[in-house]
């Protein structure tokens, strides 16, 4: 402000306009604040939602009672929450123990087309040089995504990827495989960026992951014979009884067969205890052979096998048999290139068909179960080497 001739005070249009542009740029800075202020509020209900999302997979998995559902979980529902357009995960499996077990316990490796299994440590691709035991974990690997590079980890990549992030599975510094990401954004995974969100996703994962294989393994061998390598009693008893219900409701025949090795003391009094344990496991995989993949073979214990049947009458049984039979009579077994033993079987047959199921699932079993056995007793008395599938007085 100026004074006037009048001595009144009027505003000096120099200090006007400075004091519009002010009020100018105070109004546009303003905007930018709000602007970014929007933003901001925008990117933290994002990032809450994502946590949120995240919480909630993380109890998904958490609580996945086995392996199909913690892995289906991960594949499934990975991509979308943290919105990526490829998950994979890469277990190393040396000797193939998980994939043994896994398929053991009925596991449809083909369901999960996204779940890879390696033989070898420097397979997963992380940089692994002159690692001693006192290095600290390897790092997830970002970046630009490269189908030559990373094609392993992506077998059924969708087009289009851009970024990648390969992140190791670790426990207790143990790698156990990788967690793979990628996005079609190029910038979604940098080098630069950092790669505490996905190691804590990643440890979480391979925490599960751990918990989970642990406890199939000991379904696996609370479930089967450890000479073997087939079911034990435990899993046929049970079976048997999921299986009879079955047949009920969808009104197939089911068989059952007892096999037992003939002189078996002898084998053992010539071969030794050792080279009888190595007669058995081929008599089992001689027994295999003959089977369906949907058949159960068990060994219930010495030198007795059994084998349930889903949906075979009595005939199609005893010609199973039959060829079990002659599968292990007819082949020396060579316990090495000079000691070869002829074995012998001999095998009862039972089968129940449709309304022969009717009762106390329990009580049916073990009358089926008894027929067999018996039918055995008749095959050993008659001479061995045979199969009985009809009852002596039948
Ligand atoms: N090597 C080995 N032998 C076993 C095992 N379990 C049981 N046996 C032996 O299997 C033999 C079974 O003998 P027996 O029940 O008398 O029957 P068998 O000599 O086969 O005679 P039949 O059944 O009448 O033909 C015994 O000598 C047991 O010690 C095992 O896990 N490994």
């Amino acid at each position: 402000m100026t004074q006037t001739a009048t001595g009144k005070f009027a505003p000096n249009m120099d200090q006007a306009a400075h004091d519009a542009e002010l009020v100018d740029k105070l109004a546009t800075e303003n905007q930018a604040l709000r602007a970014r202020m929007a933003y901001l509020l925008e990117q933290a209900e994002r990032n809450h939602s994502i946590m949120t999302r995240h919480q909630a997979f993380d109890l998904n998995i958490v609580s996945a009672g086995n392996f199909p559902e913690l892995v289906g979980t991960i594949l499934s529902v990975l991509p979308v929450i943290s919105e990526l357009d490829a998950v994979t995960l890469t277990l190393l499996d040396e000797g193939a123990d998980i994939r043994t077990v896994m398929l053991k316990l009925d596991v449809v490796f083909a369901d999960f087309p996204d779940l890879i299994f390696v033989e070898a440590l420097e397979a997963l691709g992380f940089e692994l040089a002159e690692r001693t035991t006192t290095s600290p974990p390897p790092k997830p690997l970002l970046g630009m995504f490269d189908a030559q590079r990373h094609g392993a980890a992506f077998p059924n990549a969708p087009a289009g990827l851009q970024s990648v992030a390969l992140v190791p599975l670790l426990r207790n510094k143990r790698i156990i495989g990788s967690l793979n990401l990628a996005s079609r954004d190029p910038t979604r995974f940098t080098p630069s960026l950092g790669t505490d969100f996905v190691e804590h996703m990643a440890s979480i994962v391979a925490i599960c992951l751990e918990n989970v294989i642990s406890n199939e393994m000991l379904k696996y061998i609370g479930l089967t014979d450890s000479l073997t390598g087939v079911y034990n009693r435990r899993y046929i008893d049970r079976r048997l009884l999921e299986e009879i219900a079955r047949a009920r409701r969808q009104a197939y025949p089911i068989s059952f067969m007892y096999i037992d090795v003939d002189h078996f003391k002898r084998v053992n009094d010539t071969v030794g205890h050792g080279g009888g344990d190595e007669v058995l496991r081929e008599v089992a995989t001689r027994i295999k052979n003959e089977l369906r993949t949907s058949d159960a073979l068990a060994r219930f214990g010495g030198e007795e096998f059994v084998v349930l049947l889903i949906d075979a009458p009595l005939d199609s049984a005893a010609f199973v048999a039959e060829r079990i039979r002659a599968g292990i009579a007819n082949t020396m077994i060579a316990l090495t290139p000079e000691l070869q033993v002829s074995v012998t079987v001999s095998i009862g047959v039972a089968a129940l068909h449709p309304g022969e199921a009717e009762g106390d699932p329990a009580a049916i079993a073990r009358a089926w179960v008894a027929a067999a056995d018996l039918r055995l007793y008749a095959a050993k008395e008659a001479g061995r080497n045979r199969v009985v599938s009809t009852a002596p007085a039948e």
